[in-house]
């Protein structure tokens, strides 16, 4: 596999009087939040987390608030210093960046989309959305270009000439979007920018970024509180609790495995059939059954393939490349809703 965008490792943040010495003391670090403030008037916001971010994933960091998503991804760029630990972007140590370098990796190679948009009221669309490109110093007319470019990728063409104040706060979240891409990154972070839109405008913007995903297939890490936001846009969730990754997997790795207690609850209303794929519901095929019939992908839904199966009246094959990997049918596919074990993985 090749190597991550982001790397990192053993990674601490701990907020308070001489914080250093407490990833360092294994008596320490062995306490629980509560004691670990009363005893040192510390806490640790992230604890000791490893995870790499691959090139082209949606990587989602998941949790509760508190459970230290936000500190995490602001480590990743040092907009807050780790205590310890290391962090590389395409192998090079963020640690041991100096001033100007770590500029250049906020502005250009990894840049961040905010709750609150940070736009400049006074400027209009257009010229919010340049702002990026105008700091590295591109001239007036490449900069109008590229900016009118990015406007129009995410919906805003009409719109370039409009102060933030007279927008909705989903085109404001557009224009905030906009400014991000317009410096070409090549992740983008995001962090809950979502969370103050209505339903209505969060749902669009989230197909927003599966679209501009799919379209440009961007390394991109995205914090969320929201277990349907983290399923539905993550290739793979860290879901932290207390300031540690409690389990890192696909969302079907996650809702159908859950790492421990913890996570089973957390998962406990998701509606499976929506996640997992046929994978977990197939059993082997009989050589009559894997010759012809209706076939899925292995990586449709459970929920695609109960369609199928009621449309054919029957088992359905699972065909990848032209073989055939097994068969669903609604026995298996009714086990994975009831949340029974799913069967064993054939082939
Ligand atoms: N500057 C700070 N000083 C002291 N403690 C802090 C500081 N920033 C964050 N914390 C603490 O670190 C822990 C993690 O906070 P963080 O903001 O990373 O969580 P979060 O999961 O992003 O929460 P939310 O979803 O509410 O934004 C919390 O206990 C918080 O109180």
């Amino acid at each position: 596999m090749s190597t991550p965008v982001f790397s990192v490792d053993g990674l601490w943040k701990v907020f308070g009087p001489k914080a250093d010495r407490v990833p360092a003391d294994p008596e320490l670090t062995a306490l629980p939040a509560a004691e670990l403030r009363t005893r040192t008037g510390c806490t640790a916001a992230v604890r000791d987390v490893s995870f790499g971010v691959r090139k082209g994933e949606v990587f989602v960091v998941m949790g509760l608030s508190g459970s230290g998503k936000s500190t995490l991804v602001r480590c990743l760029t040092r907009l807050i210093e780790p205590t310890a630990g290391t962090i590389a972007i395409d192998g090079e140590d963020v640690r041991a960046m100096d001033k100007a370098r770590l500029r250049e990796l906020r502005r250009h190679r990894a840049a961040m989309v905010f709750q609150h948009f940070g736009l400049l009221p006074h400027r209009t669309v257009l010229d919010n959305v340049a702002y990026g490109l105008e700091i590295q110093g591109v001239g007036r007319a490449e900069r109008r270009e590229k900016a009118a470019e990015v406007v129009a990728k995410v919906g805003l063409t009409g719109l370039e000439q409009r102060r933030p104040g007279q927008l909705s706060g989903g085109q404001q979240q557009r224009v905030g979007l906009a400014r991000a891409l317009a410096v070409d990154p090549e992740v983008l972070l995001f962090d809950e920018p979502f969370s103050a839109l209505d339903p209505l405008i969060r749902r669009e913007m989230q197909e927003e970024v599966v679209r501009l995903h799919r379209d440009e297939g961007r390394t991109m890490v995205f914090i969320t509180h929201d277990l349907n936001e983290a399923l539905k846009l993550g290739d793979r969730i860290a879901l932290m609790r207390d300031g540690r990754i409690v389990q890192l997997g696909t969302p079907e790795e996650i809702v159908g495995s859950p790492a421990d207690d913890y996570v089973r609850e957390f998962v406990r209303d998701v509606p499976r059939e929506q996640v997992m794929t046929v994978r977990t519901a197939m059993r082997p095929a009989s050589a009559e059954e894997a010759g012809a019939g209706p076939a899925v992908a292995p990586a449709a839904t459970v929920s695609e393939a109960i369609e199928a199966v009621a449309r054919n009246g029957g088992p359905v094959r699972v065909v990848d490349a032209g073989r055939c990997l097994g068969v669903v049918d609604s026995e298996g596919l009714l086990g994975v809703v009831a949340g029974t074990a799913p069967r064993k993985e054939v082939a």
